[in-house]
């Protein structure tokens, strides 16, 4: 995410970041620095300029040549900058009525119902909400049937009416169907075009004024860069909306939509969409994303990232387990299984302060534990609970049913016992042991 920005911004910022003498003459070349580092992430013009601007001021108002640390507060008041640029506090959803209503608009393809899907299993499991998907997509029949296997895939029902060709009947009726049924939320995906154009705002602009919805959200692609923010300022002047959600941030984005937006539009980001699945939502917290686009990481997403797939029954299975030196291959796999959910891997380290630029010319793809996952699934019960029995012999099927080499099924059973040993120090309390074991691993 933003990796190109991130190592600009902290080029940049290098001689303020303690690597050099401060003075008024490399503020102003870091500050020209920082807004070249904009523009070239897709930043409108103006708002970089106003962005380098204001923290001058401010740095000025602040005295920071004079101060003791004058490269740190200069990287605070960019920080703070960034995080008011992007909308300050983070905005949640208004869902205090009964049903609440939420419109999705915006482009073909931008991510409208992948993200409605995410929303309503965000608000099912989070909120513990009863959300009903609506299809208004009465031109595409192959959008309706998307919305039905997303709403099977996350057990959410979906209301569509495939024969019906007027949006605002379907709408409608889906808030009805909820009212009758006992959904407190109705999530309404609507028909995109391939670009601005007058039909498709007056079908949802009449679909607005007949539902009233409570939030109206415009769905973006990020990718599109100053794309972006023109498309959200033509869906605002006729729809007015609550709120952005950007999606494919997990991609190659600039960062230019997720700065620009909220100061053209007025309007908060609300959610970000980091992948295809359906787990991969955010909310958008301004001040995070400042961090991580600083290259100061995330950690709080982190770990509620760890929370939410913490499971304290199965943690304390694992730690008798552990204890009793009974952790095998099985519960090895598990543990992966339960990482993956967490997001793609290069996101979840660009999330480690630091991390992200340490990482940043290594491919990490996401498939980065399914050569483990092969040779696990290779293993047969008895070798996966007792590793001990896996002679040369078993290796070389191994390795074959794997499609990996004998090396591979080394390494990772090296490791296992390593790993093994090491948890087995974390239950005894055994720091200075453990430190010994670590050395020793990859
Ligand atoms: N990488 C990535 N892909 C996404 C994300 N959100 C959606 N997609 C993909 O983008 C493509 C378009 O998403 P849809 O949800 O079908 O878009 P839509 O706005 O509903 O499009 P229409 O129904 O054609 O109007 C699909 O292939 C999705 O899997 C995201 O956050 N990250």
């Amino acid at each position: 995410m933003f990796n190109n920005l991130s190592e600009k911004l902290d080029k940049a910022l290098h001689v303020l970041k303690g690597h050099g003498s401060i003075t008024e003459v490399n503020v102003a070349e870091t500050l020209k620095e920082v807004r070249r580092a904009l523009l070239d992430a897709d930043v409108n013009f103006k708002i970089a300029k106003d962005f380098t601007v204001r923290v001058k001021e401010k740095a000025l108002g602040q005295n920071v040549l004079t101060t003791l640390q004058p490269g740190q507060l200069m990287v605070k008041i960019v920080k703070d900058e960034l995080t008011e640029l992007m909308g300050g506090d983070a905005e949640g959803l208004n869902l205090s009525a009964n049903p609440s209503i939420i419109l999705m608009s915006g482009l073909q393809g931008s991510g409208k119902t992948t993200f409605s899907g995410k929303l309503a299993n965000f608000l099912k499991t989070k909120k513990t909400k009863k959300p009903l998907l609506v299809a208004c997509d009465v031109y595409r029949p192959a959008a309706i049937d998307q919305l039905h296997v997303v709403g099977e895939q996350i057990k959410v029902e979906v209301f569509s009416d495939k024969g019906n060709t007027d949006p605002v009947a379907i709408a409608k009726a889906g808030v009805a169907y909820a009212k009758a049924n006992g959904f407190n939320v109705v999530i309404i995906d609507t028909a995109g075009r391939l670009a601005v154009d007058e039909a498709m705002m007056t079908e949802i602009s009449n679909i607005h004024k007949a539902i009233e919805p409570q939030e109206t959200l415009f769905v973006v692609d990020s990718m599109t860069g100053q794309d972006a923010v023109n498309t959200a300022k033509a869906f605002n002047d006729v729809l007015n909306f609550d709120g952005v959600i950007l999606t494919k941030l997990d991609g190659d984005t600039r960062g230019g939509a997720a700065i620009s937006i909220k100061s053209v539009v007025n309007k908060p980001i609300k959610f970000i969409g980091t992948g295809e699945k359906m787990e991969a939502i955010d909310v958008f917290y301004p001040s995070r994303m400042a961090d991580r686009i600083l290259g100061m990481g995330d950690v709080v997403s982190l770990v509620e990232r760890a929370q939410e797939q913490y499971d304290e029954v199965e943690a304390r299975k694992l730690q008798k387990k552990i204890a009793k030196n009974q952790f095998g291959f099985d519960d090895f796999l598990k543990q992966i299984q339960q990482i993956k959910k967490m997001g793609n891997m290069k996101d979840l380290i660009g999330m480690i302060p630091g991390a992200g630029k340490m990482m940043k010319d290594i491919d990490i793809d996401d498939d980065a534990f399914k050569g483990i996952e092969a040779i696990i699934h290779s293993m047969t019960p008895l070798e996966r609970t007792n590793p001990s029995v896996i002679n040369s012999s078993r290796k070389k099927r191994i390795g074959s049913g794997s499609g990996t080499s004998v090396q591979e099924v080394n390494q990772l059973l090296k490791q296992f016992d390593q790993m093994s040993k090491m948890m087995k120090m974390m239950q005894g309390g055994k720091g200075k042991a453990m430190m010994q074991a670590m050395k020793g691993m990859k």
